[in-house]
């Protein structure tokens, strides 16, 4: 079966501009992918691409096989959710959700039939003649998502959906988006700056920096075994160690830092003296009177189940470690040495990090 969406060395520029820059990957059927990265990295962009409202500059677009050049929003086998719902207030809700059916000419009678299985669908059974001003801001999002479904798009485009709703509700609502992705087998598209937006519902994560898609894997790989400096620092917390690698053995690479020699796995195989980034995930740092981090412990945060403390580093800066339930956490002001198993730390290449 041909992919549900393919980008091919897609580049998107704005005069000098490059907004997406050479962009391959494929979406397969009935995968939720997301694209996540900050603000400004260009995921709106290469939305609006897959949808047919900005032709790339570069390259191509296929859907389920074919090629788009040329074809339109309203061709496209695609149909957009935006952040802003943009329902009709003087509708009802089964008058929303069937209108594109309405636009196409399609009966009354099975509009209110189709209106009404995505009623099922996203459960809200029979509310099709509520008004839309009726309702939560959670309902009028499955609504939005019920509107985009009834004209039977092969692929949903989701711009940041949950952005406008209130924390609880976007929590909810992750679940709510899976499970309805899954009754209805077709592919889901989301961007999100939102890493634990990303990570909980998708199949796959593209991670976008800067127009450049840097790595693409399941939530997982993204944090266990992270191919870029920004990927490592982007998703999910991390402690960063600037340096130069110093020796290599094996798969270890030991890079020298202000706060001294430390060694992490080489995924990338990097060389002597090349500049490097150590990275230690907070959970994986404890306390050590054998490690190699001299430390004094500033604030320490219980969360129930677990207690974040941040450290001041003796050679300057400052890491967080989290603690598990049982673990002894160290009294604020404390003296202490901070230690982690090399396979628990990653040296990646510096390149593109911008904490410098
Ligand atoms: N029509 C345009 N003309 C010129 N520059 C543009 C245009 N559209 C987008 N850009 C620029 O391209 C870059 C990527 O924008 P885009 O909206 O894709 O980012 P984003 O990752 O979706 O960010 P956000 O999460 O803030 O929406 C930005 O620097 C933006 O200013």
């Amino acid at each position: 079966m041909a992919a549900a969406v393919e980008l091919d060395k897609v580049s998107i520029r704005f005069g000098d501009f490059t907004a997406v820059d050479d962009a391959t990957l494929a979406i397969e059927p009935g995968e939720f992918f997301s694209f996540l990265g900050p603000s400004g990295c260009g995921k709106t962009t290469l939305l609006r691409t897959i949808s047919g409202f900005i032709e790339p500059t570069d390259g191509s677009v296929r859907i389920g096989g074919a090629d788009m050049r040329g074809q339109g929003p309203n061709s496209r086998p695609t149909a957009l959710i935006f952040q802003n719902l943009a329902l009709f207030p003087m509708m009802s809700v089964a008058e929303n959700i069937a209108y594109g059916l309405r636009v196409r000419g399609t009966s009354k009678t099975e509009r209110r039939k189709v209106a009404d299985r995505l009623l099922d669908l996203i459960a809200l059974p029979g509310q099709g003649d509520k008004r839309i001003d009726e309702l939560s801001g959670g309902q009028k999002q499955r609504i939005a998502i019920a509107r985009a479904l009834a004209v039977e798009p092969k692929v949903l485009l989701l711009d940041e959906p949950l952005s406008a709703l209130d924390l609880k509700l976007r929590h909810h609502m992750r679940n709510e988006l899976r499970a309805i992705q899954r009754r209805v087998g077709i592919t889901f598209i989301y961007i999100t700056h939102d890493q634990g937006e990303a990570l909980t519902m998708s199949d796959r994560v593209a991670v976008m920096n800067k127009g450049v898609i840097e790595q693409v894997a399941d939530g997982r790989t993204l944090y266990e075994t992270p191919r870029t400096a920004f990927v490592a620092s982007f998703v999910g917390e991390n402690n960063a160690f600037i340096g130069t690698v110093a020796e290599t053995d094996g798969d270890i690479a030991q890079v020298a830092s202000p706060a001294g020699p430390l060694s992490g796995r080489n995924l990338r195989k990097l060389r002597r003296s090349s500049e490097a980034v150590l990275f230690v995930r907070p959970e994986a740092l404890f306390v050590d009177a054998e490690g190699p981090l001299a430390a004094r412990t500033g604030e320490v945060a219980y969360e129930g189940s677990q207690t974040h403390a941040t450290f001041t580093l003796s050679g300057g800066g400052t890491v967080t470690v989290t603690f598990g339930r049982g673990e002894t956490v160290p009294e604020p002001g404390a003296h202490v040495r901070l230690g982690f198993a090399p396979e628990d730390a990653i040296v990646l290449p510096r390149e593109g990090y911008a904490d410098a």
